[in-house]
């Protein structure tokens, strides 16, 4: 079946008992594309993941993934039949191998060569060397890593992944984190839910900000224009105490602050072609440049601004 979505969700609405979960919630996500769903805790993100595998009936709206429609229960089993779910509580059997366990879920997905697709996806995540041993004796980045083979074996055409780097230790985050990344490189359809704003700007092509109803969904460097503009940080060798009043006064420039006695960060549209006009205004004003650079917004600025300060607004 060929859809121009993989995922599409149309006013998608979840209340429980008067709480409502997830508002009004409309997402597309093309083949190939790396989503990462941030939001504060009961934002709605697990709800929304649920509500996409058909494991929730949603109140009102749509959803539809690979095309089926996901609030019907033979278009979800197919559909869930063609995607790779990662959850925070990976869910293996403990007394069994990793290889047992592997094999036990090619035989429930039917997955064809699946000697040959348990090896690829075992040495993918760098447990082909300990496949006989018994998944209770793994550590939690183990378990994660071998979720993620399971989740993977059956080649599915999307992955959904539930905070999968949540509880793990640095080295553990990173080794999912690159095997992640791998994936994206690969051209695979993945939907994330984090709290990690660095992971989710490393992996996504697009992020979408939910606290219930969805605040902002776009590229992380767009997020950052939207919000920010371009900043250029100066710094001078001594004070100028005329240098913020000059630099508000030019036409180009959107918003100046000081961050400190001899250092301005100023927003403009195009540094490229606005730079030259501003360090002359400024030398021509006395000011000692020292530095002149991007400042480089943080996402966690971004994503901190959107879910503290916009009350109701939705884009
Ligand atoms: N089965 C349920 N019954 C009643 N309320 C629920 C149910 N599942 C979720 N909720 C409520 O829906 C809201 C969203 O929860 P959800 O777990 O989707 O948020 P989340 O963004 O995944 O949070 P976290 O980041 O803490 O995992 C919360 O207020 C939660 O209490």
């Amino acid at each position: 079946m060929s859809v121009s979505f993989l995922i599409e969700t149309s006013h998608l609405t979840k209340r429980f008992d008067g709480v409502t979960a997830v508002e009004d919630l409309s997402l597309h996500v093309k083949r190939g594309e790396v989503l990462a769903l941030l939001g504060p805790n009961g934002a709605g993100k697990t709800t929304t993941i649920r509500l996409l595998l058909g494991l929730l009936a949603p109140t009102e709206g749509t959803v539809h993934v690979l095309g089926y429609d996901m609030r019907r229960r033979s278009q979800a089993e197919q559909a869930r039949a063609r995607v790779g779910v990662l959850t925070e509580t990976p869910g293996l059997y403990e007394t069994l191998s990793a290889l047992e366990n592997l094999r036990f879920f090619a035989a429930l997905y039917n997955v064809r060569n699946a000697e040959s697709a348990i090896e690829t996806y075992l040495r993918l995540v760098e447990l082909w060397d300990r496949r006989h041993e018994r998944v209770g004796t793994f550590s939690k980045g183990m378990r994660q890593r071998l979720a993620l083979a399971r989740a993977l074996l059956h080649e599915p055409d999307i992955l959904f992944l539930d905070e999968p780097t949540s509880g793990l230790d640095p080295a553990a985050t990173r080794r999912i984190r690159e095997l992640l990344l791998d994936l994206k490189t690969q051209g695979r359809t993945i939907l994330l839910t984090t709290h990690n704003l660095d992971e989710a700007e490393r992996l996504a092509d697009r992020i979408a900000v939910l606290r219930t109803r969805l605040l902002v969904i776009d590229t992380p460097e767009a997020l950052r224009l939207r919000l920010y503009g371009r900043r250029v940080r100066i710094e001078c060798s001594a004070p100028c105490p005329q240098a913020l009043e000059i630099v508000q006064a030019l036409p180009f420039v959107r918003h100046v602050a000081a961050s400190s006695e001899n250092t301005l960060l100023v927003q403009v549209e195009s540094p490229e072609e606005q730079n030259p006009a501003l360090i002359e205004a400024l030398v021509q004003a006395g000011a000692k440049i020292r530095w002149v650079e991007e400042d480089r917004v943080s996402l966690e600025d971004v994503y901190l601004q959107l879910v503290g300060d916009t009350e109701e607004e939705a884009v």
